[in-house]
């Protein structure tokens, strides 16, 4: 079943068009990993999936409903998570108060607990305040925020860039379980190589525009993708 659909799209900050037609789609619990060059584009198209984008035309269609017109909280809301790669917890507020302010949770008290089963790092630390934590700890948190309304799709923006080395194999874990418990993902990654290796599908954008697309693997294998755009192997 596909769980959401870009069709069309287009739009920017202005009237110059910075995502210039984009059309993807991605399955229920599956991973589609968006590569591509620096600026082309793809922190905006997931500002316009989540509703952050001033400017667009198209559409956004979350489980066969059309949310296009839908503001970002409406479409959380829907069952579109998001962690923006900056600012995606609040640094004055503890571990535990960040989950508690998330807007449109239903089972509140159970899906904390969930969540601290889910990151128990999270749970140990529970009253300290989110500014304090290490990267990793941060970006555990900004997942359980994104989590916590049990959106049908997460909306990962540069999950890794932060992170030291030895946490960017965890965070990848960490994103494959999520796949696999049935939550369907849209990452953006520089790290393309290691992002596709745990993708279903993968799509290469330059200026604006998917260049290639299709299954993770033969992604891997393209010569053309590997020159242009998925850098070292490392
Ligand atoms: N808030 C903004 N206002 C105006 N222009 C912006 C804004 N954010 C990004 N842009 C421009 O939109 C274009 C695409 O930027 P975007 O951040 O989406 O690219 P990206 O593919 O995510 O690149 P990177 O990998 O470097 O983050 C760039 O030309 C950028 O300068």
């Amino acid at each position: 079943m596909t769980v959401l659909s870009i069709q069309g799209l287009k739009g920017g900050y202005s009237e110059v068009n910075i995502l210039n037609g984009i059309d993807l789609a991605i399955e229920e619990g599956e991973i589609l990993t968006v590569a591509g060059t620096n600026g082309a584009g793809k922190s905006t198209l997931a500002k316009a999936v989540v509703g952050l984008l001033p400017r667009v035309s198209g559409t956004v269609t979350l489980n066969s409903k059309d949310v296009t017109s839908l503001a970002p909280e409406k479409r959380a809301q829907n069952g579109i998570g998001y962690v923006p790669q900056v600012s995606n917890v609040f640094p004055s507020l503890t571990i535990i108060e960040n989950l508690e302010v998330v807007e449109g949770v239903k089972d509140r008290r159970s899906r904390i607990a969930e969540m601290f089963r889910l990151f128990p790092a999270l749970a140990e630390r529970k009253r300290a305040r989110a500014g304090r934590l290490s990267g990793g700890e941060r970006q555990q948190l900004a997942y359980a925020r994104a989590l916590m309304t049990r959106p049908s799709v997460v909306v990962l923006d540069e999950p890794t860039a932060a992170l030291s080395p030895a946490l960017v194999a965890e965070s990848f874990g960490r994103i494959a379980s999520l796949a696999h418990d049935g939550t369907s993902v849209l990452l953006i990654e520089q790290r393309a190589r290691q992002a596709l290796a745990i993708s279903n599908r993968g799509a290469i954008m330059d200026g604006g525009r998917v260049v290639l697309e299709g299954p993770a693997v033969d992604l891997l294998n393209n010569e053309k993708a590997a020159a242009l755009y998925l850098g070292h192997s490392t």
